[in-house]
């Protein structure tokens, strides 16, 4: 391991994803879903979204350990019509409900050309653009979501009835460079306020409103206030559609129903999450889809730039940049959080490991 700055170390890939394994391994998790959660906390520090990777480990980790996270979920799966899948997760950790729920649609958009899975029973899974990208790479287009702890007030209102529910559409490029849009409903997600705050820096004033419902800079005034939707009336509206698919479909909790982990966190979320996959194979050949990707990025990346630094780049190319550099160079990852895997790594957690 090689420190760069002094609160960030570069880690390879293999010897943080070991980690991982064993850290949730001893918080009680059997080796395969510590090897399923720690496969999306990995991609989501290689992409760069590090609010969303290990470090979840702090929350997950707590959560199993004062009783509001099953580590020993019995995860069941419902087939009731050939495309669909119900998943109940049985208040597993997150990400291994969404590794089930991927897997399941998968299979049934193989058989189907298009596959559908809904999870209920869940809680926090991370960020999305990693499920994205294991669909994309075996050859599915996807639209995944996920409902979320309420934050946002609805439009006009003055308290947090509504999520900051997440979705990500991912067409995949069979050479590599796959469209990955994924997109909390608020302005920013929750996660940069909180580290907003950590690094006692300010917030721009349209991120969040106070308590009362005023634009607020102050981090600790926004995290006690509401996130703002995307576009005013249309990212509420659009906020409502992912957790009446994510949520109420799915026969989770929806709204002021689910349980927050900041708040609750003893408690079952009950959090749900969606699965649409399309098997782009039953559209056309391989080579087909390549070229008409590659085209689409193309007509994107010869737009003349309004800064000649910062050229067009389609949604994911961020992500999938660094996680091409990370994986050569080594995983960025907060030294803080590092010491906390190494810490369940190194001890039993007083949650008894399964076998
Ligand atoms: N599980 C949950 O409850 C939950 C809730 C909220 C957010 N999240 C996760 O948080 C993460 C961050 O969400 P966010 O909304 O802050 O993301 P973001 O604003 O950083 O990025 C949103 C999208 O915009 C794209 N993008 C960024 N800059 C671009 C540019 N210049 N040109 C073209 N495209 C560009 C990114 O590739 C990404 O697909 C996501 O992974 C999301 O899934 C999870
Ligand atoms: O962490 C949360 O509370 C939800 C989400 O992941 C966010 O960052 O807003």
């Amino acid at each position: 391991m090689n420190t760069r700055t002094n609160d960030k170390v570069l880690v390879p890939q293999d010897q943080l994803t070991a980690l991982g394994i064993a850290a949730f391994q001893n918080l009680g998790l059997a080796p395969n879903a510590a090897a399923d959660v720690v496969k999306i906390l990995v991609l989501a520090d290689l992409f760069g979204l590090s609010t969303h990777g290990l470090s979840r480990i702090e929350s997950y980790g707590s959560r199993i350990q004062v009783g509001g996270i099953n580590a020993n979920a019995n995860i069941t799966v419902d087939k009731p019509a050939a495309g669909l899948r119900l998943v109940d997760g049985d208040n597993g950790i997150g990400p291994l409900v969404g590794m089930h729920a991927l897997r399941a649609a998968m299979e049934a958009a193989q058989d189907c050309g298009i596959g559908m899975a809904f999870a209920r029973q869940s809680n926090h899974f991370g960020p999305i653009s990693p499920y994205g990208l294991i669909a994309a790479e075996a050859g599915f287009a996807s639209i995944i979501g996920s409902n979320a702890t309420t934050t946002i007030a609805p439009w006009g209102g003055t308290d947090a009835r509504v999520g900051n529910s997440p979705i990500a559409f991912a067409v995949p490029n069979p050479a590599g460079r796959h469209f990955l849009l994924d997109m909390a409903m608020s302005v920013v997600a929750r996660a940069k306020i909180r580290n907003a705050l950590k690094a006692g820096s300010e917030i721009p004033d349209t991120w969040a409103t106070d308590a009362s419902g005023r634009p607020t800079t102050n981090p600790k005034e926004a995290l006690d206030g509401f996130l703002l939707p995307i576009g005013g009336h249309k990212g509420y509206g659009l906020a409502l559609m992912v957790d009446l698919f994510a949520g109420l479909l799915s026969n989770a909790a929806y709204l002021t129903h689910v349980k927050s982990w900041v708040d609750a966190p003893d408690e079952p979320q009950n959090l749900g999450h969606f699965f649409i996959l399309i098997d782009t194979r039953k559209l056309g050949s391989v080579q087909w889809l390549t070229e008409r990707m590659t085209d689409f990025a193309a007509i994107l990346h010869d737009s003349p730039p309004a800064d000649p630094a910062r050229p067009v780049i389609q949604p994911g190319e961020i992500e999938l940049n660094n996680l091409a550099r990370q994986k050569s160079e080594g995983i960025a990852i907060d030294a803080d959080v590092l010491r906390l895997l190494q810490q369940y790594a190194n001890q039993a957690a007083g949650v008894q490991p399964s076998a």
